[in-house]
């Protein structure tokens, strides 16, 4: 047996305690929680006679490294502060790791909000829980910590009503190495709290992602839940990144401050350089109404029964609540297995294919854009191993935090990040993640054809990523179509091999040339330093009518899906009335509607884009304007007014309501008709089908 923090301190208080380090030391309760891989129990410390809580983590039930969580368990041990849950000790036994911390006998604020406050908690409350969590997570964040699991689950109740946030530290570590999603239950959290720029990994996070989180958790303890918690994780991703931050909107929320209100809406910024540190947070008059811990027990605790009660009667009702739902469960189940098996769910994130799309053989610059770019979704350990010299995606990635520093000086090089001001990115970023695009990689013989049969023989070929499938699938892959993990990551070594030019086992469309490849990962800037001009031509039109499957078009939207250079319109291949069924159910329709409306919102990106920059030059130019010189010499200047500019622009900003309007009906459709399937139901071409209708015209 091994152990750490023998002498650890005991609580930051000038008594110091020494902590045992055998497991004969410590007496089991009851079980007072449970993690993804870790089991916490009241536990008695018999040489201190003291009650501590004892998490007992499962090596078999995870794939981390020990040496990191014991490295996580050591820094658990240094902390110091009475708004993080401090361990006192660790030590391994046999397959476990024990962590001996201070029993917390309140519980989360999550249990408690299940127990007793289903709605949430009122305001005061609210903001005496947050600002001492605000404390936590500025003494985090001042010594180079991102704490990652900000979120009531992990805010810590103890019998005096003090408030700490936990899970800091070990299990951070395991959500790195993807063992949270690993098992496959109620207990495995929804990326509802996650940052849109820990989503998108491209460049990193910093702290600030904390702040958006805690913004989550300030809704959360609102409400009693958090935003989009109904959905499944890959939609609320979707979510995430594609609609407006949540906040307290709605008709329920009028009794909440305007204090309140901003407090929220000032942490639920997509751009992360613009939110606020947590010491500049604490000093929002919003928590000018925190209270004393006195409070909270008082509000909180008083009438409570014990943690270990209250956790079994959680529990008990979530059995007979699994119980009594069975059947339907079990439908769900059987439907979400089928999206999965088949592999068309939109929660499915073919990162791979994405990837073999975008990199099309050369833009895979550094070490990340490419093969890791699946990989840095969610796994950061790789992802550091991946990482160029310097680029620390670590969780002590906040090194660079400054507490002098507020808002305006950021850690993140600001052109690393996403902005709400760049919806073309988010959204590239969102289809990215979480458009099923399968369909768009296929064997040479079938790239130029429009046979879907073809392409349904080859679905086996399509990579998908188990990085995901780790993280948040409900079923593996199987025999259908898709691929085992092993598999995949044969296929993601063949992608990498291609994309370093070892061999070309997928067809590259030669209208897009190496050069005129996207640079993926790129910023925002870099998206626009581009020395090609793309070639916008045409649009395309969604709406409700009527399928017209006689028009056909041979797709080109492997081409198209370069996202950067599009030589022709995107064209969107449609079934025939008697392969629709099958289209849909392979999932490859849906995959060309998200891949035709990508592009349509790329190419509008690009015209608004160069529009932007005529208009900054002050000038009006008849046509598409080149990219790499927007601003044209004197000399060819036409006297069109830029009038016509801002009329267009104001349409094509109109545009973009409409995309997102379409892609959510896209994502409805899919839904409904992978249900439909899933029950056997659809014969012949869906009702859903039906009612879409394509066209080559301006989308309006
Ligand atoms: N010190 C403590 N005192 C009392 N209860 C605790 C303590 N630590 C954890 N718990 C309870 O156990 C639950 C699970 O613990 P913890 O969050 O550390 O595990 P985990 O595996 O990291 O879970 P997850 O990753 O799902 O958040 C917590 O939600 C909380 O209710």
């Amino acid at each position: 047996m091994t152990g750490t923090g023998e002498k650890a301190a005991g609580g930051g208080g000038a008594e110091r305690r020494k902590y045992p380090i055998h497991v004969d030391d410590y007496e089991l309760y009851e079980e007072i929680g449970q993690g993804v891989s870790a089991i916490v129990y009241r536990a008695l410390c018999k040489p201190l006679d003291e009650v501590v809580a004892v998490k007992v983590l499962d090596f078999e039930r995870t794939n981390s490294d020990l040496n990191n969580i014991m490295r996580e368990a050591q820094t658990m041990i240094l902390i110091d502060h009475p708004n993080v849950v401090k361990a006192h000790c660790s030590f391994t036994k046999d397959q476990t790791l024990w962590v001996i911390m201070p029993y917390m006998a309140g519980g989360s604020c999550l249990h408690i909000m299940k127990s007793v406050h289903p709605t949430g908690f009122e305001e005061a409350v609210i903001a005496t829980v947050l600002r001492e969590v605000l404390r936590g997570l500025e003494y985090l964040h001042h010594h180079g910590h991102i704490h990652r699991d900000v979120k009531a689950g992990n805010i810590l109740v103890d019998s005096r009503g003090g408030i700490k946030l936990g899970d800091f530290g070990v299990s951070a570590c395991l959500f790195d190495s993807g063992d949270r999603q690993r098992a496959r239950n109620t207990f495995v959290g929804t990326p509802c709290w996650m940052a849109p720029e820990v989503m998108e990994q491209l460049h990193g996070y910093d702290f600030r992602a904390d702040i958006w989180s805690f913004g989550i958790t300030a809704l959360e303890l609102a409400h009693g839940h958090a935003p989009f918690s109904k959905y499944p994780p890959m939609k609320v991703l979707l979510m995430t990144l594609q609609n407006a931050p949540p906040g307290l909107d709605y008709e329920r929320d009028k009794k909440f401050s305007r204090n309140f209100k901003q407090m929220i809406a000032m942490c639920l910024v997509k751009d992360p350089s613009k939110r606020p540190s947590a010491k500049k947070l604490l000093k929002q008059p919003f928590f000018k109404q925190a209270r004393s811990t006195d409070f909270i027990a008082r509000k909180l605790l008083e009438g409570l029964p014990g943690l270990g009660a209250r956790y079994q009667a959680l529990k008990e009702k979530d059995e007979s609540l699994m119980a009594q739902k069975k059947m339907s469960d079990g439908k769900k189940e059987e439907i979400s297995q089928d999206e999965y098996k088949r592999g068309i769910s939109s929660w499915n994130f073919d990162m791979d294919d994405l990837r073999s799309q975008a990199s099309l053989g050369t833009e895979c610059e550094d070490s990340i854009s490419c093969k890791d770019s699946d990989a840095s979704f969610f796994d950061l350990d790789s992802l550091q191993e991946q990482a160029p010299e310097g680029l620390n995606m670590s969780r002590d990635f906040s090194m660079k935090y400054d507490a002098d520093i507020e808002n305006d000086v950021i850690a993140n090089d600001k052109s690393t990040v996403s902005s709400p001001d760049q919806p073309a990115c988010l959204l590239r970023n969102a289809s990215m993640r979480g458009m099923p695009i399968n369909g768009l990689v296929k064997k040479d013989n079938c790239m130029e054809s429009n046979d879907l049969e073809c392409q349904e023989r080859h679905s086996d070929i399509i990579p998908t990523s188990s990085l995901h499938e780790r993280k948040f699938s409900l079923s593996s892959r199987s025999s259908d179509g898709l691929l085992s993990s092993k598999e995949s990551s044969k296929l993601q070594s063949n992608i990498h091999n291609r994309d370093k030019g070892n061999g070309a086992p997928w067809h590259v469309s030669d209208e897009t040339s190496p050069e005129a490849a996207p640079k993926l990962h790129k910023s925002a800037e870099d998206h626009d330093d581009r020395s090609k001009p793309p070639l916008i031509r045409g649009r395309f039109k969604v709406i409700p009518g009527h399928v017209d499957f006689d028009k056909a078009q041979s797709p080109g939207l492997q081409k198209c899906h370069s996202m950067q250079t599009f030589s022709r319109l995107p064209s969107l291949s449609i079934p025939s009335s008697a392969e629709a069924a099958s289209s849909i159910i392979g999932g490859s329709f849906y995959m060309q509607l998200y891949s035709v409306l990508q592009t349509n919102m790329l190419q509008r990106e690009q015209i608004l884009h160069a529009m932007k920059q005529l208009s900054g030059c002050d000038m009006a130019s008849p046509g598409v304007p080149s990219m790499a010189s927007p601003c044209i010499p004197s000399t060819s200047r036409s006297t069109s007014p830029s009038a016509s500019i801002s009329v267009d622009r104001s349409m094509l900003e109109a545009a973009h309501e409409k995309e997102k309007e379409l892609m959510n009906e896209i994502l409805e459709l899919q839904w409904r008709s992978d249900a439909q399937a899933a029950k056997g139901a659809i014969k012949g071409a869906p009702y859903d089908l039906c009612r879409l209708r394509f066209s080559s015209d301006l989308l309006a």
